[in-house]
């Protein structure tokens, strides 16, 4: 079952409605984005991305530096809005149990649109289209109010430095999340004190971020996300800063949490051994464009083209 879907989505900086179409129809004719940046001036983040990410699976973006991996996961919590295209989501899809579905969490003040799409000749769009979950919203549509409301109960985001707040304790920054729920503070403290626990910080709540390695304040950022409970979890080169030992280290743990939480992660990363050793599936980027989404065996063995089959040989 599919949690989010991209469906055409194309995202062309600093260019208003007219000069965006300009680069997007230079985009179709099949040049590059940097022909196109030279001819126009504007920047591609992203060209006619079609991605269906399934409901508990962890899925690795890749690409080289400019590809459009923040771009493509920012659109997820509409930290970006497209140029063009459609992000489906279901929001009924409940973390813990992702066959599951529970109709009583959907966001409100969404529009819901299940009808399929006009047929298309793409066989990759074709099979995403058919996939789509019937319950799927398409979060550009939503209000401000459920916009808010789906960013607190639906996503949550690691960052690759840690977003921790410097004056809060860890057990302060942890419970944040909480905050929008009726809660006491105790309530929420109990629920951050498990996350700690649960990430191998369990006598630092009344730290502050200054006082913790890189790996420990990136731990406290994996409790603050997971605290909420979100179903689905972003994460940006959440281990790019940190020493390989030590993200080697954090690999592990996401790994054993995902196999008792089953979340839906999305996991930006430049590192092609990190996505073959985190990935289910892995998603590659280039100039804006998906190249090739994958398992690691698949990418490895069927490789899409010279680009990708460079990254699996770069594996160490
Ligand atoms: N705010 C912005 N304004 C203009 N262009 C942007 C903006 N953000 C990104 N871009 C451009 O969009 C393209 C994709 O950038 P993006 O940051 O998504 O790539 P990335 O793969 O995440 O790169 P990195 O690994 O370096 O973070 C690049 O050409 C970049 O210059």
């Amino acid at each position: 079952m599919n949690h989010i879907q991209l469906e055409n989505i194309s995202k062309i900086y600093n260019a208003n409605r007219t000069q965006a179409q300009r680069a997007l129809a230079l985009l179709a004719e099949g040049m590059d984005s940097i022909e196109v940046k030279e001819q126009t001036g504007y920047s591609v983040g992203l060209y006619d991305i079609n991605l269906a990410i399934k409901a508990g699976e962890l899925h690795c973006i890749m690409g080289l530096s400019g590809s459009g991996k923040s771009t493509l996961i920012r659109h997820i919590n509409r930290l970006i809005d497209p140029t063009d295209g459609k992000i489906w989501v279901d929001t009924t899809i409940n973390a813990k149990n992702p066959a599951h579905t529970d109709s009583t969490v959907r966001v409100k003040g969404a529009t819901t649109d299940s009808q399929p799409t006009a047929p298309t000749p793409d066989p990759h769009k074709a099979m995403a289209e058919n996939e789509k979950s019937a319950s799927a919203i398409n979060i550009l549509a939503l209000n401000d109010k459920a916009l808010q409301q789906y960013r607190q109960q639906s996503v949550s985001m690691v960052f690759q430095h840690f977003g921790l707040v410097p004056h809060m304790t860890v057990i302060q920054n942890v419970a944040y999340g909480l905050r929008v729920r009726q809660m006491s503070v105790s309530e929420r403290h109990e629920i951050a004190r498990h996350w700690l626990n649960e990430v191998g910080l369990p006598n630092l709540e009344h730290s502050y971020p200054d006082e913790l390695s890189g790996g420990m304040q990136q731990r406290v950022g994996l409790a603050r996300a997971l605290a909420t409970d979100n179903p689905i979890l972003l994460m940006d080169e959440a281990f790019s800063a940190l020493d390989p030992l030590i993200r080697a280290q954090l690999q592990d743990q996401l790994l054993e949490l995902q196999e008792r939480l089953n979340k839906t992660i999305v996991f930006i990363t430049h590192d092609i051994d990190e996505a073959v050793k985190v990935g289910q599936r892995i998603s590659i980027l280039n100039g804006g464009r998906l190249v090739q989404t994958g398992t690691p065996n698949e990418l490895r063995h069927h490789p899409a083209d010279d680009y990708v089959a460079q990254f699996m040989c770069a594996k160490s």
